[in-house]
């Protein structure tokens, strides 16, 4: 056993009351620690963006070997569970709730299965932050505050957002399809 299986994690996937699945401290936990680094389950690097992005997220989920596409459908879709669907729309709805967009142009996107489980919290509330390193192709997540343990662990979706409540909240479901219940939107100071 190396070092690292050693090494516990200081949190757990467990569901939150209106969010799903979600991760918690289980410790406190310092400013700027290293909580997790993963490869993606699936990555889509397409520089022309000549395709369009359900065909190119639908060609790449079919190749997947079994274990990631289990991963990968696992994982939220926000999809009526009272109804039955294919593969191939869930696998879209996973997308839409779960991709993170790793440049600046917009290029490259992935869906990584442990970090899909953080819920967003708006601006100011988050205590996570990520990077990608497009050499090892490793998402790393950090916190960018103390951490109490049984705090929620979050990172902001859109820290471009800036915008009252309302507005966000309706950018927040229109975009990635949830009402969101952070702290901030249930702030009663929040406009
Ligand atoms: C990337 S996933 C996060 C993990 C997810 N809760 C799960 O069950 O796997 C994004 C989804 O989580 C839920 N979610 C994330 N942040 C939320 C928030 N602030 N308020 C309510 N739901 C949230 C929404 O369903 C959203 O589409």
């Amino acid at each position: 056993m190396t070092v690292a299986e050693t090494i516990q994690p200081p949190f757990l996937v467990t569901p939150l009351p209106g969010k799903g699945m979600s991760v918690i401290a289980t410790a406190p936990i310092p400013i700027d620690t290293l909580l997790f680094s993963e490869l993606p389950l699936l990555l889509l690097l397409d520089e022309s963006h000549s395709t369009p992005l359900q065909t190119r997220v639908l060609a790449a989920f079919n190749k997947l070997p079994p274990k990631p596409r289990a991963g990968l459908l696992s994982l939220c879709s926000n999809l009526d569970q009272g109804k039955k669907h294919t593969d191939e729309a869930i696998a879209l709805g996973v997308w839409k709730a779960n991709n993170f967009c790793l440049d600046s142009e917009g290029t490259v996107n992935g869906i990584f299965e442990l970090a899909a489980r953080l819920n967003h919290a708006c601006i100011g509330g988050e205590n996570c932050r990520w990077e990608w390193d497009p050499e090892t192709r490793e998402m790393a997540f950090y916190t960018v505050r103390d951490i109490e343990e049984g705090e929620e662990l979050t990172h902001c979706y859109r820290p471009d957002w800036r915008m009252g409540t309302k507005n966000r909240r309706e950018a927040l479901m229109e975009e990635y399809g949830f009402f969101c219940g952070c702290t901030t939107c249930e702030s009663p100071e929040e406009d």
